[in-house]
């Protein structure tokens, strides 16, 4: 069962191709974040499968009903689905009381209980998120993380099927938004409402999501667990847009084996993931936590580098190690930390 769907959908302002035939599919209680660069058409894919924008081709489904096409569409308050946006979008002239009720008046799909009992349910909603008591508030009284606390609120009062979120954090400071992480999932957990989220932030997506769906010039480049989208990037573009990457250069001399040029010579390494998408570029994609350093060794055989850079970042250290030519990045944990120029032996881990 699906909560969302999007079938070849294209979508065209003039002649700027924002989405090019896009398939996603979203599971009941899933959460999904769409996670791109700007400009790669996230809160296009957002607006259309909320309603405020008809596909140029294809089909959009919500809740197993075909909701918009290039010859129909039906209105966002007819779909069902709770919206929050990054800039809050309450009304000034309304308490919090009434921007909180407010959908269960003008959406078509409200339990009878909701509506007939509107302070009950309003209550309810404002005490899942933290603002108990807080009606007769106008936003003008709240701040910026009460203001999107009422914003959830509004969204889920009338039980939607699927949650869309726009960058809903990114007007809040660092400590807010870690904050209002936990809420989000809390709310997702208790409600089991399915969740599209569109942000830039990375950990934002590795760190809430199920799965995450990397989109790129309008289309989607990658979709997959956050664990297998930063451990088993598909494209040079993932490896670089989610997380930090090393690009170890060298050659292929099968699919599982990477012969990493290191000097005069040639070092074999085994990699246990499927690194096809990286074979034509010769080069073997290593995250700064899958490399491990020891104090070199002379006739030890593996990787010899220097450290160029250490950095004390309080659970771990951050090193630059150079190798030959290159300088790969580090993350280690190691209690004994190893000092500027000292000879160190690489093991690459993937
Ligand atoms: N109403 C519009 N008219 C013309 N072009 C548009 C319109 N809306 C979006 N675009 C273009 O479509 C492309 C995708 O835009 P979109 O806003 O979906 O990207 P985004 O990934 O959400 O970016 P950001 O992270 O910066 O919000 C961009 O090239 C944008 O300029």
């Amino acid at each position: 069962m699906n909560s969302a769907m999007a079938i070849g959908v294209s979508k065209e302002f003039g002649n700027v191709t924002a989405l090019n035939h896009i398939d996603l599919s979203v599971g009941r209680g899933e959460f999904v974040a769409l996670l791109g660069p700007s400009g790669c058409g996230k809160t296009t894919l957002l607006r259309l499968l909320a309603g405020f924008e008809t596909p140029t081709d294809g089909e959009i489904w919500i809740n197993q009903e075909r909701v918009a096409d290039k010859t129909r569409m039906i209105p966002p308050e007819a779909r069902r689905i709770g919206m929050v946006f990054q800039s809050f979008a309450l009304w000034p002239h309304m308490t919090v009381y009434e921007n909180v009720a407010f959908p269960l008046q003008y959406q078509q799909h409200v339990p009878a209980d909701y509506r007939d009992n509107p302070r009950q349910r309003v209550a309810n909603m404002l005490e899942m998120v933290g603002l108990a008591g807080m009606e007769n508030r106008y936003p003008s009284q709240l701040s910026g993380g009460q203001k999107q606390r009422v914003a959830l609120a509004r969204a889920i009062v009338f039980n939607p099927n699927l949650l869309l979120m726009d960058e809903p954090l990114s007007s809040l400071d660092a400590e807010l938004r870690m904050q209002m992480r936990k809420e989000i999932q809390h709310i997702h957990r208790e409600l089991g409402t399915a969740i599209i989220y569109v942000t830039h932030d990375q950990s934002e997506a590795l760190g809430m999501a199920d799965r995450i769906v990397v989109m790129r010039g309008g289309q989607i480049e990658q979709a997959g667990t956050p664990h297998a989208i930063y451990y088993e990037p598909q494209s040079p573009f993932v490896a670089k847009f989610v997380g930090r990457s090393n690009f170890l250069q060298g050659n292929w001399a099968d699919a599982r084996t990477f012969m990493l040029a290191n000097g005069e010579g040639t070092i074999p390494i085994h990699v246990s993931r499927d690194c096809s998408a990286f074979h034509a570029h010769q080069v073997l994609p290593v995250r700064p936590d899958q490399l491990k350093l020891r104090p070199w060794e002379v006739g030890s055989g593996g990787v010899l580098g220097t450290v160029r850079h250490a950095q004390f970042q309080g659970r771990e250290w951050l090193y630059s190690i150079r190798v030959g030519e290159e300088e790969w990045e580090v993350v280690t944990d190691t209690r004994e930390p190893f000092g500027y120029d000292q000879q160190v032996e690489v093991e690459v881990c993937v």
